[in-house]
């Protein structure tokens, strides 16, 4: 599996304004926003599209547009959501699919809650947004159900990720007999943190990101 950290100076001036604890919740959420526009120009730098010719006021000219069917874009509830307006900004016709995923706090172990994905995903290429990638366990199951229905190329978009939960995906993709015949899984993050602690929080990290977002619950 692919692993994308951005390393731009913008990227990592946001990162660190997010992560610090005083930052309240409306400015998280504008950071985050413009963190994933920053971050969706590199995840899509291979979108598909098709050439096409257009007419200029002076003369035709060849361009490209984005081909059919176009990406879906599948943000991790709750936190998730957050990214989804970062996203769609620079991918407006994309079509958008649901997960809704809450980890247990004691096994570390997620849960789905809400799935509103097309039933047939073939020949997609579709973008996870979640933006913490821990243990790995949430980014796992969604990939399993997007390679289920057939999704031919997976980026996730996070802002920060594990060691942990990187080498967690690696070695389950590898031991996955479908997934040698199937599409490239990568991961595009904003850093690779040092480590999860005894909760399965990544340190430094930024703290719980839903909670940050829309409150503690
Ligand atoms: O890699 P993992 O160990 O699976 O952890 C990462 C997941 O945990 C968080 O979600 P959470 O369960 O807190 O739900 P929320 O978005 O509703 O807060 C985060 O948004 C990821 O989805
Ligand atoms: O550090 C972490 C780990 C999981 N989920 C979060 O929101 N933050
Ligand atoms: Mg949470």
């Amino acid at each position: 599996m692919e692993t994308l950290v951005i390393d731009h100076p913008l990227v990592s001036h946001k990162l660190t304004v997010l992560r610090e604890s005083s930052t309240d919740s409306p400015t998280f959420r504008r950071l985050t926003d413009e963190l994933v526009t920053l971050l969706t120009y590199e995840a899509t730098r291979d979108v598909r599209v098709a050439d096409v010719t257009i007419t200029t006021p002076l003369a035709p000219a060849a361009g490209v547009q984005l081909t059919d069917p176009a990406p879906l874009v599948v943000p991790i509830l709750r936190a998730g959501l957050g990214m989804l307006e970062g996203m769609t900004r620079l991918l407006p016709t994309a079509e958008v699919g649901f997960l809704g995923m809450a980890r247990d706090e004691q096994t570390l172990q997620p849960a789905t809650y809400a799935d509103r994905l097309p039933a047939d995903l073939s020949g997609r290429q579709c973008y996870v947004l979640d933006p913490m990638l821990a243990t790995g366990g949430t980014l796992a199951a969604s990939l399993q159900l997007l390679l289920d229905r057939g999704a031919d190329q997976v980026t996730a978009i996070c802002l920060l990720a594990a060691p942990e939960g990187l080498q967690a995906l690696d070695r389950k993709l590898a031991a996955d007999p479908a997934h040698q015949s199937h599409p490239r899984v990568r991961v595009v993050t904003a850093a690779v943190d040092d480590r999860l602690d005894e909760n399965g929080f990544i340190l430094p990290g930024l703290g719980d990101a839903g909670d940050r977002l829309y409150g503690s619950m």
